[in-house]
Parts: C-alpha cells; structure tokens; sequence
C-alpha cells in the first residue's frame, strides 16, 4: 500500500479536542464562579475582621479574575486565562495561610487547588502549581514566625497530609485522563482516515470526495473553483486479471496510484473510485488544461512497464472522461458527464482521453 495521501491530512477529531477544552474550561470558570462569590462575600462580611493586607489581596483577585473571565470570553484563551487565574488564586492561598482568614480557617480553603489546577492547567503545570503551594505552606507553617497565625502542630500535620493526598489523587487522576485521551484521540483519528482512504492502494476513496473535499470547496471556493474531473478507468483489467491472476491485478492497481501520484500535482486530489476506476480532481483548473494533463497521464501509463511474476513485462492502458465543475452543487452533473466522456473513450477503442475540448 502506498502512503496516506496528504490529502487525508484535512480530516481531523477537532471535536475530541474541543470537548476537552470545554472540561478545562467547565472546571476553571465554575472555580472563578464560586471565588467571586465567596471572596465577595467574605469581604462583606468580615472586612471589620480581617487584615487590610488581607482584605486588599482578596480585592484584587476579584478584580483580576473577572478580568480573565472578560478576556476569554473576547479571545478564547484559555490556557493563559487558566494560567493567570491560578497563579492569582495561588497568592490568595499564601495571603490566607499568612494571615490565618477567620478563626484560623485559611488551611482548609487550600484543599482544592490541587483538583482545580490539574483540571484546568494539566499535569506540568498542575504538578507544578501544587507542589510549590504545598513548599510554600510549609515554609509559612514551620519557618521562624513567618506568619501572622500560629497554627496548632496537629492541625498543621493533618494539613500537609490531606493535602499531599488530594495532590496526589488530582495527579494520577489528570495523569491517566490525559494518557488515555490521547490514546482515544489516535485511534479516533486513525479510524477516521481509515473510513476515507482505500485500503489497496492508501489513496482516499469515493466518499472522502463528497464528505470532505466538496465541503472545503464549498467553504474556500476562491481555492478550489473551478475544478476538473478525470474520470479513469484501466483498460481490459478484467482479461489482466483472468490472464496473470488478481494478485497481479492488485499490484498493477497500487502501481497505477503510484503514477497518478508521480504524474499530478500534490494539489490534485487523487481517489480510487471503486474496482479499476478513479478519479483525479484537479481544483482551479479548466477543463482544457486539464484535458492536456490527462493526455500526458494516459500516454505515461500507456508506456509505463509492469513486470509479473514469471518476468514477463506487460503494459496496461487507460481511458479517460474530463469535465468541468464551476460549482460545488455541479459535481454530480459533472461526474456524470465525465462518465459520459470515458463511455465515448471506451466505445472509440479505449486509450484515449475525451472532453468536451475534443
Ligand atoms: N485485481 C483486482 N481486480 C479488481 C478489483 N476490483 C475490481 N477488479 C476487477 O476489475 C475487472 C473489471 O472488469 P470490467 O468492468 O469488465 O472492465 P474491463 O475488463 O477493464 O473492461 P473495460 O473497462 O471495458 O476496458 C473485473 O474483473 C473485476 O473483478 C481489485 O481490487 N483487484
């Protein structure tokens, strides 16, 4: 078989790729959701409480996350949203085991940013964030009077082990959600392309051209109209088959897509159509260029040498039917006068290229 052809590289899984962005963002805008809140109302209530360091910082980070909330919602960047927002939430958890919040609460509104940041950063970033949150508490908690708050030795402990476990589940969580997603995301590509490209000769097949090709046409017309059909069907396959067996007749079909690939432009879009047929399509070419190119394809083929088996050469013709397709909605009518064109071919004695430019 031989290579997938580039054209099979327009077919993509965006949507796998989007529904995960969606999770990223699901998770960061819920944990914005609920920070503005509860930061809003914990300023309300305890400004009279808190430290003005405290009260200030909180402030801020208000400010600032829904700063990054407006500017996804302009941009659609969430990777630098997600980062900014959790390096300020990441502040705000120093600021809070500094000063110690409310009757000493600050450790326990630290648990979940190790879940949030995964979910939304990854596991670098993730692995990254949490650990030097967990390096940072523990120089606050143990240091030489760092902090505002003294915190009692089991509440510390228990701290830095709840913690280090939400950590370390949020880890291998993340870790293996991603390693399998890319595994679906391979496979899920792989199946894709296999659904388009024939299997024999790795070229794409019938239905690439009116699932993907006619709608890229559609949306980039500038790009792709006018275009030009070759209908090509090889001449007498069945009495090859019959005389040097279907093995040999699979090859000669492989080595003809080999010639279609040599002979055309990586812009033609190259299909086997089923059985001995295929069809080029040759996109912003009319179809008196493209009759010239599919005489000096059919007269290559017709020169080309196949060896068999048993050494013998045999050389193998085709015949061809052009037409011209002005617009997408034209391709069926196109397709069916190109089919025309080849039955002419066929019926004047095969090895011959006809259009309407002859
Ligand atoms: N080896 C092989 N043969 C195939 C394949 N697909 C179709 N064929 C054969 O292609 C032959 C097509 O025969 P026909 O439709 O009679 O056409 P032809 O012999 O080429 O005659 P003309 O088209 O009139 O020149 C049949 O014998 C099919 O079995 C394939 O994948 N491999």
């Amino acid at each position: 078989m031989v290579n997938k052809q580039n054209w099979l590289n327009v077919i993509n899984i965006d949507s796998v790729y989007s529904s995960d962005k969606q999770r990223q963002a699901f998770s960061l805008f819920t944990m914005i959701g609920i920070a503005i809140v509860v930061i809003t109302l914990l300023v309300f209530l305890n400004y009279s409480v808190y430290s003005p360091i405290l009260t200030v910082a909180l402030v801020i980070v208000n400010f600032t996350i829904i700063s990054c909330a407006i500017y996804f919602i302009k941009t659609g960047k969430l990777e630098i949203v997600a980062l900014i927002s959790m390096i300020i939430v990441f502040i705000m958890c120093i600021a809070l085991t500094y000063t110690g919040g409310k009757e000493n609460t600050a450790l326990y509104w630290l648990m979940f940013y190790p879940v949030v940041t995964f979910a939304s950063l990854g596991v670098r970033l993730g692995c990254w964030l949490g650990l030097s949150l967990l390096l940072c508490c523990i120089a606050l908690l143990y240091g030489p009077n760092f902090g505002q708050v003294s915190y009692g030795d089991v509440e510390k402990t228990r701290f830095i082990a709840s913690f280090s476990l939400v950590f370390l589940f949020s880890f291998i969580g993340e870790y293996f959600r991603h390693k399998s997603h890319l595994a679906i995301a391979d496979i899920t590509l792989e199946q894709k392309q296999d659904a388009y490209t024939d299997p024999l000769t790795g070229v794409a097949n019938r239905r690439f051209i009116t699932s993907h090709f006619l709608k890229l046409a559609q949306t980039r017309p500038e790009q792709y109209l006018p275009f030009s059909i070759l209908l090509i069907d090889l001449d007498n396959f069945k009495s090859l088959n019959d005389t040097y067996g279907h093995g040999f007749g699979d090859t000669v079909l492989i080595e003809f897509t080999k010639l279609l690939e040599s002979q055309f432009s990586t812009s033609a879009l190259k299909s086997r159509y089923g059985g001995e047929e295929f069809v080029v399509i040759l996109p912003k070419l009319k179809s008196a260029e493209a009759t010239l190119l599919a005489d000096d394809f059919r007269e290559c083929v017709a020169k080309h040498l196949m060896i068999t088996n048993d050494n013998k050469k045999v050389t193998i013709t085709c015949s061809i039917g052009v037409a011209q397709v002005n617009e997408v909605e034209g391709y069926s009518n196109g397709l069916k006068e190109a089919d025309e064109f080849l039955y002419r071919a066929k019926a004047l004695g095969r090895n011959k290229v006809i259009s309407i430019n002859n």
